[in-house]
């Protein structure tokens, strides 16, 4: 039909004839509208049929409704037009393609073909509007669009997965070309091991938009309900009109304030597991199809094959380096490490690391292919190889501690720990045994053990040591029916030489006679310490049963021990005495043994020294009563029991007394009384001679003043010092005190000391000496001529007097060569400007020598017995002695 009549036929207006120009016949065609307005007036003057079908409206209203030409061109394509309208000129012609709202809310796009004209006659401008529904054609356009944008997107992202270094860099690269391509914004968020979603792929200008997706993101929370539904589902969720949502989640309005009006959230997940979500936003509402979101899930999967091989790359990295990391370990392990096959059996070494060549002195290429027993030598009988073997054949772990041997020979003490390497099919394939060289451990433990069985000084086994060798010496007798000798050694006045020479010496002298000791027996007898002076020798019978054997063993050991022997320059012979008990009949128990050797040992001493002695039951009586008067000894001075006699000392010239020598005696409830010969040792043993001789010094200085008092001007007292005494650190201050307590004047005292005592340590006790003498009393040396002096020597003593020993006196009238000895003194000790003193003066005939000689002093029962102080009193008044 052609427009003319079409205008004619649809509309009763007047025509527009001017309006239908050559190509009006084309104007009408199906599906098309047709609308004129009179441009000035914005007023349409003709609509064609058309305008029912596109606009939804009848024309008549179309027309007669001055603003709903413009009110139904959707708010967004008005403007436009409206400017369109404001500049056509006459006879110009424009495109314009707008969107329209229909009354039922369905929008269509209309391409206008716009013609302005002019009507000559009544100068109205007229314009044309021809519109066609390209409604079809426009969503074709866009949907390609949008797939463009979605393979554009593909392709460039095979870029960034063909150089990403790490997921992070694939991510993050992906993200920025989804961006780049079209989109608002894409980002991807990984799962975590706790549930948690880490975004990667935002730009800091979405920084804040991050933040308002961190709560629904956070760990154990649903994400957002796309993301939720995407992750459950493993589908893709889309939200496409983030407008129309209602819900005030923080993250929507993020994204309103950011223009994103749709999002996609893709699942990334492999076969198994889901790996993460990949989020794609537009700016426009409904923005993703069915094609584009099949394209983008395209790209989402290939991202997550990608993630996958990045994964499993790394994990074999991962593998590779800590492979690499425990190589490494092996090889520099402080340890030896061996790993050997599991097949027995020889159970080859197949690696041995550094350290093992460093501790075992053998090269790798050494030890590959042996067996590690090799390491044995020859010492294969050892405890700890059971449980290596069982651990080798039942598969299981082991360990133990074996003595090993370096390449050069020397033993090392391996702490081995062996256990089983199982192949992929679990079958015991291998064994890797770790050793720890333990050697330096060991040696302090045998240190330990040494130094907790031996005696430090001597290095001989000490009294635990003992026990158990005597323990097993037992035994041994008891399954072999053989006898056993215990035998105590007790170096005799060896406190003596220890107290005056120092400790020094003493050790000193331990540790000879120790060596003594141990070359007189045999090499499996023992040999032990009990601490001060005392060993035990433990002598098993021989195989060849000969008893004497040990007889000759103990007449050794005195030989041995009586040998002289040098300290300090100075020459000393010292014995000992042995007691000794034997097994069976003494008894059958170490202890037993011991204490019936010791009580022995006791009788031998108190048989004066230097010889031996074999338990009797009856010694065992003796012994007994032994500790008990120690008992009653320690008791002594409190019941007061001790008392002091008294033995005059007299002056051969004029005939008087001229001092008295102190002598203690023990007045004993049942025993009477009794003489220091048979306590004093005791008292030096114990140390209770300490402690005595402060009372005997005290009591004698007492008795003294009060003889001085009673008119005996100026009469001495002399008062005898143990070596145990002497070397006491405070005697100086003690015997100030005294005298200062007691009143008695210092010249009065004489202190008695014996020769071998003062001789004993010269330096130090010439210092002792010197002291006492400065406080003004008297020194005299006792036993003079029994010792070893020497002249040089006690030409420095300040002292006063010599005593001469009486085993000289004894014979002096009878042997021309005590007299000579006593003569020789005499003159010495004139020579030296002291006095003489001769004791154990019992005959007229020895005084008579003396006296020719030119002694001094003399005491002895010839004049008086030690005396009472009572009895000294009537000697005084007597005056009976005679000179
Ligand atoms: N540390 C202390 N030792 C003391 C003390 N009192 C005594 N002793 C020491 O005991 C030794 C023995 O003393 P004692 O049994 O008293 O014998 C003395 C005299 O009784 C005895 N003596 C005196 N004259 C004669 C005699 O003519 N013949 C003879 N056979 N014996 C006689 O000699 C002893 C005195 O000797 P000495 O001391 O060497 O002058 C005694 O040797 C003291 O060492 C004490 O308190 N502390």
């Amino acid at each position: 039909m052609r427009l003319a009549s079409l205008l004619q036929s649809t509309s009763r207006e007047p025509a527009y004839g001017y309006l239908l120009d050559a190509d009006g016949d084309a104007l009408l065609q199906d599906g098309r509208v047709l609308w004129i307005m009179q441009l000035q007036q914005r007023r349409i003057l003709h609509a064609s049929i058309g305008v029912e079908e596109i606009y939804g409206h009848t024309k008549e209203r179309f027309v007669a409704d001055h603003s709903l030409w413009l009110e139904c061109i959707a708010p967004g394509d008005r403007q436009q037009l409206q400017t369109l309208l404001t500049t056509i000129g006459v006879g110009q012609s424009h495109t314009l393609s707008l969107r329209i709202n229909r009354p039922d809310g369905s929008p269509r796009w209309i391409e206008y073909q716009i013609k302005c004209l002019a009507d000559y006659a009544t100068g109205d401008m007229h314009v044309r509007f021809v519109g066609t529904d390209i409604t079809t054609r426009h969503h074709l356009e866009i949907a390609l669009a949008r797939s463009n944008r979605a393979l554009r997107a593909i392709t460039a992202c095979e870029d960034v997965i063909g150089h990403a270094a790490n997921e992070s860099t694939l991510l993050q690269g992906i993200c920025d070309v989804v961006t780049a391509t079209g989109y608002q914004l894409a980002w991807a968020g990984l799962i975590e091991s706790d549930g948690a979603i880490t975004p990667i792929g935002l730009t800091a200008k979405h920084q804040d938009y991050l933040d308002a997706m961190k709560v629904p993101l956070g760990a154990g929370g649903n994400g957002t309900i796309a993301i939720a539904t995407a992750l459950r589902t493993r589908r893709p969720a889309v939200a496409n009109y983030f407008a129309s949502d209602m819900s005030p989640t923080p993250w929507r309005l993020a994204a309103m304030r950011y223009g994103f009006h749709s999002k996609l959230v893709l699942p990334m997940a492999d076969q198994d597991t889901m790996l993460g979500v990949f989020n794609v936003y537009a700016s426009e509402p409904d923005a993703f199809d069915a094609q584009e979101v099949a394209l983008l899930v395209s790209l989402a999967q290939r991202v997550a094959m990608e993630l996958r091989a990045h994964r499993d790359r790394a994990g074999r990295q991962a593998a590779e380096a800590a492979l690499r990391l425990r190589e490494r370990a092996i090889e520099c392990s402080a340890n030896a490490i061996i790993i050997s096959s599991a097949r027995a059996p020889d159970f080859v070494i197949e690696y041995v690391n550094p350290a093992f060549e460093r501790i075992t002195g053998y090269s790798a290429a050494e030890a590959i292919g042996k067996n590690s027993n090799f390491l044995l030598g020859t010492d294969h009988d050892q405890p700890g190889l059971l449980e290596i073997r069982a651990a080798l054949s039942e598969r299981r772990e082991g360990k133990a501690v074996l003595r090993n041997y370096r390449k050069d020979g020397s033993l090392f003490w391996n702490d081995l720990h062996i256990a089983p390497v199982t192949g992929d099919d679990t079958r015991t394939t291998h064994f890797v045994a770790a050793m720890s060289d333990i050697t330096p451990m060991k040696q302090y433990e045998t240190t330990l053990h040494r130094m907790a069985n031996h005696d430090a000084l001597t290095g001989l086994p000490n009294r635990s040591l003992l026990e158990d060798r005597l323990e097993n010496a037992i035994n041994y007798s008891a399954r072999n029916e053989h006898s056993l000798w215990v035998v105590l050694v007790d170096l005799d006045r060896f406190k003596l030489i220890n107290d005056t020479m120092g400790h020094q010496a003493g050790d000193h002298l331990l540790k000879i006679i120790s060596d003594r000791l141990q070359s007189s027996v045999r090499e499996s007898d023992t040999v032990a310490r009990l601490g001060g002076d005392e060993f035990v020798l433990v002598l098993p019978e021989c195989a060849d049963g000969n008893a004497s054997s040990a007889a000759d063993v103990i007449q050794r050991i005195m030989d041995a021990v009586i040998q002289p022997l040098t300290i300090r320059g100075n020459e000393y012979v010292l014995g000992c005495s042995m007691g000794v008990a034997v097994y069976p009949n003494d008894g059958t128990d170490p202890a037993t043994l011991m204490a019936h050797a010791d009580v022995a040992m006791y009788r031998a001493k108190d048989n004066g020294g230097n010889s031996f002695q074999f338990y009797t039951p009856v010694m065992h009586d003796a012994a007994l009563k032994r500790l008990q008067l120690e008992y009653q000894l320690r008791r002594a001075i409190e019941l007061d029991e001790l008392t002091l006699h008294y033995q005059p000392q007299v002056d051969l010239r004029h005939g008087t007394i001229v001092g008295m020598e102190a002598l203690i005696r023990w007045n004993h409830p049942q025993m009477g009384l009794i003489t220091p010969g048979s306590f004093i040792g005791m008292a030096e043993e114990t140390g209770l001679i300490l402690p005595i001789g402060i009372w005997v010094l005290r009591t004698a200085c007492l008795q003294a003043k009060k003889w001085q008092d009673m008119g005996h001007d100026n009469l001495r007292i002399a008062v005898n010092l143990s070596a145990r005494q002497f070397v006491q650190t405070d005697l100086t201050e003690t015997i100030a005190d005294i005298l200062q307590q007691t009143g008695l004047p210092p010249h009065c005292l004489e202190i008695e000391l014996t020769e071998s005592s003062v001789m004993a340590d010269i330096e130090r006790h010439l210092l002792i000496l010197h002291a006492i003498k400065a406080l003004g009393v008297h020194l005299s040396v006792d036993d003079f001529g029994t010792g070893h002096s020497s002249l040089a020597y006690l030409k420095r003593f300040p002292i006063d007097t010599l005593k001469i020993d009486r085993s000289f006196v004894r014979d002096i009238a009878l042997h021309q060569d005590d007299a000579s000895i006593v003569a020789t003194i005499i003159a010495l000790g004139h020579n030296l400007h002291l006095q003489v003193i001769a004791e154990g003066v019992e005959t007229e005939n020895q005084m008579a020598v003396l006296r020719a000689q030119g002694c001094d002093q003399m005491q002895g029962y010839y004049f008086s017995k030690p005396l009472p102080a009572e009895q000294i009193e009537a000697l005084f008044l007597d005056q009976q002695i005679t000179v």
